[in-house]
């Protein structure tokens, strides 16, 4: 298995007038991966896009979609979510009440399933979905809006998914607060995917994305 650290900014810090643009800049910038993040105004309170403008992004870039879906009842457009292109699909443990069937689904789909915890929920959730999962997103803060501040308690619970993995081919993805001076922390944790969206988008290099992940990059390396 690949410790690559994988840098995956959330165009949900970018600017929405330009959002095509915007994933080319950070594609061109180094991204791994690209991060979207889908709220519905009830899971969370914000709403953001879903599938069709996923499938409009699409043809932006040939990185990896990594579909956040802070939604209610994620069943419902997972074959959406698939058909416009998602690579990874994590939905929620606290929306599903049968997570072991969604991510059988998300899996059927072609696509990786993820699942993510918010900051108050257990580890302990996904003990019995292990064999049916690709990446545990550990939510960083509460969902539902960028640039909030880390919540070090995470630390230690990554620590324990992380443990829970046991050579299990399972990525561990932070999302919320990360920045170079976070991201140390949640690397030596176990995590691999990082989430960034004010520190790429709102850095304090807003001109250069290309050193915004840079510096998360160089402060894990
Ligand atoms: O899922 C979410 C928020 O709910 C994230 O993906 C945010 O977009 C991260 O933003 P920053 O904390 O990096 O600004
Ligand atoms: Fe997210």
């Amino acid at each position: 298995m690949s410790h690559e650290i994988i840098i995956a900014p959330s165009i949900l810090a970018s600017d929405f007038s330009r959002l095509g643009d915007e994933i080319k800049a950070v594609d061109q910038a180094g991204a791994d991966w690209i991060h979207l993040d889908v709220m519905d105004g009830h899971f969370v309170p914000n709403l953001t896009f879903g599938p069709p403008i996923i499938k409009a992004l699409r043809n932006t870039t040939d990185k990896i979609f990594d579909a956040h879906l802070m939604v209610s009842n994620p069943d419902v457009l997972l074959a959406d979510y698939a058909a416009a292109g998602a690579n990874y699909v994590t939905v929620h443990a606290e929306a599903c009440d049968h997570l072991d069937r969604t991510l059988s689904h998300i899996r059927e789909l072609g696509c990786k399933a993820g699942v993510a915890l918010n900051p108050h929920t257990p580890a302990a959730v996904i003990q019995h979905v292990m064999d049916r999962l690709d990446l545990v997103l550990v939510m960083t803060v509460n969902p539902g809006f960028g640039g909030q501040v880390f919540i070090p308690a995470m630390v230690e619970k990554i620590a324990t998914i992380n443990d829970m993995i046991d050579g299990r081919d399972i990525i561990i993805e932070v999302d919320g607060g990360i920045t170079a001076e976070t991201a140390g922390a949640v690397v030596r944790a176990g995590a691999q995917v990082l989430v960034a969206g004010s520190a790429i988008f709102k850095g304090d290099n807003q001109a250069s994305y290309s050193g915004n992940i840079a510096r998360i990059r160089d402060a894990v390396r």
